[in-house]
């Protein structure tokens, strides 16, 4: 059953990135306390890229012991490695480079000049085994309960490379599938399906400028999830969505009683 969506509405989209990056540094810092570690699933897009770098600019960064972090990403741009467009490589250039992590740790997706070449299908299953190679038995399914997974939001409601009415949102048993045809350049990707993305404890939705504002409006007023797939991106325990003023500014009142429409 999917958890009710709070909602948080910022200022704008620096203080959004900065106050998030604020809530993720206390989240992996009482897992790790918790449990030992901690596991975070990165979003490619300029949102989730504008809180990598103010995490990397974050007074309270080495809070986070960054030996014990686990990342992962929800899907991936199918270009060369260190290509300047994968997901990876700008929260490189953004983050990862600057903080000591653990590189066993750190799960990039695969790239189309690796070991499964341009057949996307098959690095896509490569990554699903990854997953499932991590998971323990206290995770009960196929890839790990992620403390928290961030999701930039398109302007079509599309997460991760999960693009409306394309196969990939459909999928219901594989945990990762290679994306043929994305609308967002480039058409080849690597993307989480949603029953990896529900495995985790938190989802996080960002969604900042006014580009974004409609399909925030559709995704929270009951749509379908093939048809708006941010609607069906939600954590076992908790589902909040990030926005800034602007992409709050179509909801319905009922969830945002200070909005405009
Ligand atoms: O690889 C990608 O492009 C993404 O992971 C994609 O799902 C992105 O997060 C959204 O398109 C929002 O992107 P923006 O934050 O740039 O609007």
């Amino acid at each position: 059953m999917s958890v009710v969506p709070q909602l948080v509405v910022h200022r704008d989209k620096e203080l959004m990135a900065q106050a998030a990056a604020a809530r993720l540094i206390t989240k992996v810092v009482d897992a790790q306390a918790s449990r030992g570690h901690a596991s975070v699933v990165l979003t490619g897009g300029r949102n989730g890229n504008g809180l990598l770098a103010a995490l990397a600019e974050a007074p309270a960064r080495d809070a986070i012991d960054w030996s014990r972090l686990d990342l992962w990403w929800g899907d991936e741009r199918f270009l060369p490695e260190g290509d300047p467009e994968r997901n990876v490589t700008q929260a490189r250039k953004a983050l990862l480079d600057s903080v000591p992590l653990d590189p066993s740790r750190v799960h990039a997706m695969p790239a189309s000049d690796g070991p499964h070449g341009r057949d996307v299908d098959t690095a896509a299953a490569a990554y699903a085994a990854e997953l499932a190679a991590a998971a323990g038995p206290e995770d009960h399914g196929p890839v790990p309960v992620f403390d928290v997974l961030m999701l930039g939001v398109g302007p079509d409601t599309h997460v991760a490379s999960l693009f409306p009415e394309l196969p990939a949102v459909r999928e219901t048993e594989r945990t990762v599938v290679g994306v043929h045809g994305a609308p967002k350049p480039p058409p080849v990707r690597v993307t989480l399906t949603l029953p990896a993305i529900r495995a985790a404890r938190e989802v996080w939705l960002l969604a900042a400028g006014e580009d974004k504002a409609e399909a925030a409006a559709i995704a929270l007023s009951g749509a379908g999830e093939i048809q708006a797939p941010a609607a069906g991106a939600y954590g076992r325990s908790r589902t909040l969505w990030l926005l800034d003023a602007a992409a709050a500014s179509q909801l319905p009142r009922a969830l945002y009683p200070s909005a405009s429409a």
